[in-house]
């Protein structure tokens, strides 16, 4: 399909536009010859024949003629530019939905500022293709078109004399549009990689500050903006060879009927009126070909713009759903049989290697391991994240592939290490998965998660707005807010990746105190780094190094003396050390 095909899926939703935008530009095309053959007859009727009472019909007849068309012309824009909005409006639909079907691979492949270029710059290169482009190339070729036939039933020997032109404006615009098309790709993609730069520079803004690194990101982003104007200017530097050639050509059509057509006149193979006429239609073919460059590029613009928006459209999540999903409710068993896992971009380096376990609802299983042993990695299997290289992750007895990720995500709830919020309210970032959720039942799982005291003593209490431009928050009421969220779904799977760890130990033991109110049927996993975290887990596993190397009850674990029992240890020394040093202060 090439880029005018599938533009034409978008586009032909207004259909009814379309067809009324094109006959008023083909009527509109035709009426342009009216106004010149109406002056050829002022010349030869009212001056050379002297009918004077055809003056001023003639001139009222080229006077509403020229209004006439100027409506229409205003019509068929507007119409052109509703077809344009509407196509655009489903284009960008298409791509945000799109967008929440795409996982991991494509977000680790594609930049945030190369989805935002898409996003924008691109789908404003397609909205001025239809809503510019389309009609400005339908005028030229219908005037073109409607000057040959036109001129040439005047004189056909001076009108062929102009048309030996056309095959050298075709040669130039072929070759301005094949160089064209690879320079406004370069320029595309240079806007990308200046737009993620920015991008990435507004995200990591506080730790540029806290490095003092401004300088050397300004001169990274120099060297960007560089890149992007000397890609600009290889653009202009096409224009600069091929248009004042066709400029030049276009200015030659008139020396030509100049030349020519007075040559006929003087031999009366002409009357002057025809050529007065002649004249006029002159800029018919003219226009055409000083406009043509300058379409090419637009074109070529717009084919760039669509090979990016259609690899987006096309990308394909990596998570498939094998068979017809279940959609019952999740009861909450999760079990992991000889589980083996790589990322698809380095598929030799196991992560995760012959993990077994079962946990059932109403059990909590506490994971323990060094960082990077693959903690997160493990529960992201268990959500359809990810899915095993080999092995299975069963729920509820069946396999995770099996069941549609959607349907897992709706009942299994992961409290990410990223806490991230939406700049919208308290509430609404609260009952964000779950917008049924009651008033009471927010503050009641907000008070679970030990936010609801430090919430309604923020200015607005729980209608604050936090977030990107809302209020700042610290490390530990962003991860206090991020649980009560999880809570409000209600969800039958909890997966708390070290959400308490920026807490103190008061506030995490009455956190974990509360929520065994509400997690008494569900099945609860803990990724902590603190054993006080974990010992009340009816199953811990140890990982390292994507292996399990420990697994038990905190007494048995503490038996087996390895490097749970050594953490203890560790963690408690430190403990004392501490306490030790308060009761010295
Ligand atoms: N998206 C990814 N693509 C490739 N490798 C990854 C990806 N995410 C994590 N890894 C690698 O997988 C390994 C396990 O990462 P994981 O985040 O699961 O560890 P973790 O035990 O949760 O660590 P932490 O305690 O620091 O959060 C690490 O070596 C990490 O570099």
């Amino acid at each position: 399909m090439n880029p005018y095909q599938w533009v034409w899926q978008y586009a032909r939703r207004s259909q009814l536009q379309i067809i009324l935008a094109s006959i008023l530009i083909i009527i509109n095309a035709i009426g342009v010859v009216a106004v010149p053959l109406l002056g050829g007859m002022l010349v030869d009727l009212v001056i050379n024949q002297r009918h004077l009472k055809l003056l001023l019909p003639l001139l009222a007849a080229m006077i509403g003629i020229t209004l006439i068309r100027t409506l229409m012309r205003y019509c068929y824009i507007i119409l052109w530019e509703r077809v344009g909005q509407n196509s655009l409006f489903a284009i960008r639909h298409d791509l945000f939905t799109k967008l929440q079907s795409l996982d991991d691979p494509f977000f680790k492949s594609v930049s945030n500022g190369d989805i935002m270029a898409r996003l924008t710059g691109d789908t404003d290169a397609i909205r001025h293709f239809l809503c510019w482009v389309t009609y400005n190339a339908a005028e030229c070729i219908l005037w073109f078109l409607t000057a040959v036939v036109v001129m040439g039933w005047i004189n056909w020997q001076l009108m062929l004399a102009l048309i030996i032109l056309t095959p050298f404006i075709g040669w130039l615009t072929t070759r301005m549009s094949n160089e064209a098309h690879a320079v406004f790709f370069n320029i595309r993609q240079s806007f990308a990689r200046l737009n993620a730069m920015v991008e990435e520079n507004i995200s990591g803004n506080r730790i540029v500050r806290a490095f003092a690194r401004e300088d050397y990101e300004i001169n990274k982003f120099e060297q960007l903006n560089h890149d992007y104007k000397n890609k600009n200017m290889a653009s202009a530097a096409v224009s600069r060879r091929y248009l004042p050639a066709l400029d030049f050509l276009a200015s030659l059509l008139t020396v030509i009927v100049l030349l020519l057509g007075s040559f006929f006149v003087i031999n009366h193979q002409m009357t002057l009126g025809e050529l007065v006429s002649f004249n006029g239609f002159l800029w018919m073919l003219n226009q055409p070909m000083r406009m043509s460059g300058w379409l090419i590029n637009d074109i070529q613009r717009f084919s760039a713009a669509t090979i990016k928006i259609r690899a987006m459209l096309a990308a394909q999540p990596q998570i498939t759903t094998e068979e017809v999903p279940s959609v019952g409710k999740i009861q909450g068993t999760v079990e992991f049989q000889h589980v083996d896992f790589a990322f698809p971009d380095d598929p030799k380096n196991n992560i995760l290697t012959d993990i077994s376990f079962k946990v059932t609802p109403g059990q909590t299983l506490g994971i323990l391991g060094e960082t990077g042993s693959g903690k997160t990695t493990l529960m992201n299997l268990i959500a359809r994240f990810y899915d095993p290289t080999s092995g299975r992750v069963l729920i509820d007895g069946q396999d995770v592939r099996q069941w549609a990720a959607q349907t897992l995500r709706d009942q299994i709830t992961i409290v990410t290490q990223d806490l991230f919020l939406f700049s919208d309210s308290i509430t609404d970032n609260i009952n964000y998965g779950n917008h049924e959720a009651s008033l009471p039942f927010i503050h009641q799982m907000a008070n679970i998660a030990d936010a609801d005291n430090f919430i309604n003593q923020m200015p607005e209490g729980y209608d604050t707005v936090v977030g990107e431009r809302g209020v700042g928050l610290s490390g530990g009421q962003k991860q206090r807010i991020s649980l009560a969220r999880a809570l409000v779904k209600d969800p039958q799977v909890l997966i708390l990746d070290d959400t308490t760890s920026a807490l103190d130990m008061e506030t995490e033991a009455t956190i974990q105190q509360r929520l065994q109110s509400v997690t008494q049927n569900k099945t609860v996993f803990i990724i902590a780094s603190r054993i006080s975290s974990l010992r009340h887990a009816d199953q811990i596993i140890v990982l390292r190094h994507g292996k399990i190397v420990e697994q038990g009850t905190h007494d048995t674990l503490l038996e087996q003396a390895g490097y749970y029992a050594e953490t203890y240890q560790r963690q408690l020394g430190l403990l004392e050390t501490a306490k030790g040093g308060e009761d010295h202060g």
